[in-house]
C-alpha cells in the first residue's frame, strides 16, 4: 500500500505498482467472474477485465436490448453470454451491476447461487447499507465486497482503452474465505482502476448519494440555470449566456482545473477575474452549505435511497426517466448548448 498525503491526512492507497495487472491475473486464474447487468457499468467492466486476461462471463436476460448489446460486444450467447441463471452458477465471483433498484426484485434468485466460498461482488454500497429496505442480506459464508469506480462505466472502458485509469474506492464487508482482500483488489486492478482507496460500503455510498445529487449533477445544473436565467433576465442573448456559464468552463477552465487544480486554473485567468473569483467563491460556499447539509442528511435518512427505489421500481421508470431528461435537453439552455457544440471546429462538417 502507498502512503500518499492528502491535503495533510495521510491515508494508504493501493497502486499498481505493488499491485501490477499480474498480481491481478495471479489472484484470480481459477476464477469465473460473472458480470450480471450490462447496463453502464457492466459493459465497462466486464469488457476491461476480458481485455486484462481474466475469465470473466456476462449474465442477461435473453429477451433485452442489453443481451443484444452484448453480442454486438463481442459476448458470445452459450461460452461467454448466459441468461442470468446460469451464469450466476457459473460464476465463482458474482458482480451485481444491475441498476440498484433492479438488485431488489432479482436477489432472491442470486441469493440461491452465492454458495459457500463464492464472492459477491457490488459497485455501490446501495444495496448492503440500505438492507432494511432492499432485503440484500448475503449468507454468511461468501465473501462480499465492492469496487466503485469514481465515474461512469463508459469512461472506465474509454480510459483503459487510452491506457489510463479511472480511481476506484474499494471496501470489504464480509471475508469469509480469508481471501477477500486479495479478490477485491485484484478486480480493482482488473476493471480498470487507476488507484484504489479504501473506504467501507456505508461512507462509499453515503459520499455517491451526496456527490451525483451535489456537484457532480445536481448541484451544477442548479448552479449553471441559475447563472443563465440571470444572464438571459438582463437582457444577454442565449450564444452569450450559454459561453459564459457552461462551454467556457468545459473547453477551457476546466480542464485546468483537472491539470493542476483551482489556483492554476486561476492564474490562468486574468487578474480581473482571479480578484473577483476570490472575492466571490465564499459566498457561493456559505449559500450552498445549508443545501449540502440538508442534502447528506436526506441521504444518511435514508430518504433519498428510498425514493431511488420506489420510482426506480416502476415498470416505466426509464420511461419517466427519459421524459425528465427531455425536458432538460429541450430548454433554452441547453439547446443554445446544442447549437454553441456544432459550431465547435472539431464539429464542422469537413470540406470534400
Ligand atoms: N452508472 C455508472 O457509471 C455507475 C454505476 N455504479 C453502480 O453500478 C451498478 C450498476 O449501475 P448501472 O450500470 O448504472 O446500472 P443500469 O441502471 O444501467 O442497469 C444495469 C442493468 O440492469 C438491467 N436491469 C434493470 N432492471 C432489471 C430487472 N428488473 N431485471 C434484470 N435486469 C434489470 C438493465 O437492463 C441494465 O442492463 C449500480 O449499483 C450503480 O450504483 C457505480 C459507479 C458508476
Ligand atoms: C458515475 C457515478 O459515479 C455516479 C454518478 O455515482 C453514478 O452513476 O451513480
Ligand atoms: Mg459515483
Ligand atoms: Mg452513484
Amino acid at each position: 500500500m502507498a502512503k500518499i498525503n492528502f491535503g495533510g491526512v495521510v491515508e494508504d492507497v493501493v497502486t499498481r505498482e505493488e499491485f501490477p495487472l499480474e498480481k491481478a491475473q495471479e489472484v484470480l486464474k481459477n476464477e469465473t467472474v460473472a458480470v450480471i447487468g450490462y447496463g453502464v457499468q457492466g459493459p465497462g467492466q466486464a469488457l476491461n477485465q476480458k481485455d486484462n486476461g481474466i475469465h470473466v462471463i456476462v449474465g442477461q436476460r435473453k429477451d433485452s436490448k442489453t443481451w443484444d448489446k452484448a453480442v454486438a460486444d463481442g459476448w458470445v450467447p452459450g461460452e461467454t453470454l448466459f441468461e442470468i441463471e446460469e451464469a450466476l452458477e457459473k460464476g465463482t465471483i458474482i458482480c451485481y451491476l444491475l441498476s440498484d433498484a433492479a438488485q431488489i426484485a432479482l436477489w432472491p434468485t442470486v441469493k440461491k447461487h452465492l454458495t459457500a466460498g463464492k464472492a459477491l461482488y457490488f459497485s455501490h454500497g446501495f444495496g448492503i447499507t440500505f438492507n432494511e429496505q432492499t432485503g440484500i442480506i448475503p449468507p454468511p459464508d461468501v465473501d462480499v465486497f465492492l469496487v466503485a469506480p469514481k465515474g461512469s462505466g463508459t469512461s472506465l472502458r474509454r480510459m483503459f482503452l487510452e491506457g489510463r485509469g479511472l480511481n476506484s474506492s474499494f471496501a470489504i464487508y464480509q471475508d469469509a474465505t480469508g481471501k477477500a482482500r486479495d479478490r477485491v483488489i485484484a478486480l480493482g486492478i482488473a476493471v480498470g482502476s487507476g488507484y484504489l482507496f479504501e473506504t467501507d460500503f456505508k461512507k462509499e455510498v453515503y459520499s455517491d448519494l451526496t456527490g451525483e445529487r451535489g456537484t457532480l449533477m445536481g448541484a451544477i445544473q442548479g448552479i449553471f440555470a441559475a447563472q443563465y436565467q440571470v444572464l438571459r433576465d438582463k437582457g444577454h442573448s442565449p450564444s452569450e449566456a450559454f459561453n459564459e456559464t457552461v462551454e467556457e468552463l468545459t473547453q477551457s477552465l476546466m480542464p485546468l482545473v483537472a491539470e493542476n487544480g483551482m489556483d492554476w486554473m486561476y492564474a490562468n485567468c486574468s487578474t480581473t477575474a482571479q480578484r473577483g473569483a476570490l472575492d466571490w467563491w465564499k459566498k457561493f460556499r456559505d449559500a450552498t452549505a445549508p443545501v449540502f447539509k440538508e442534502l447528506y442528511e436526506s441521504v444518511a435518512s435514508g430518504k433519498e435511497s428510498q425514493r431511488s427505489i420506489d420510482s426506480n421500481s416502476q415498470p416505466d421508470y426509464r420511461e419517466k426517466l427519459e421524459e425528465e431528461l427531455k425536458e432538460l435537453r429541450e430548454s433554452e439552455m441547453w439547446q443554445a448548448g446544442a447549437a454553441v457544440r456544432s459550431l465547435r471546429p472539431e464539429n464542422q462538417p469537413t470540406e470534400v
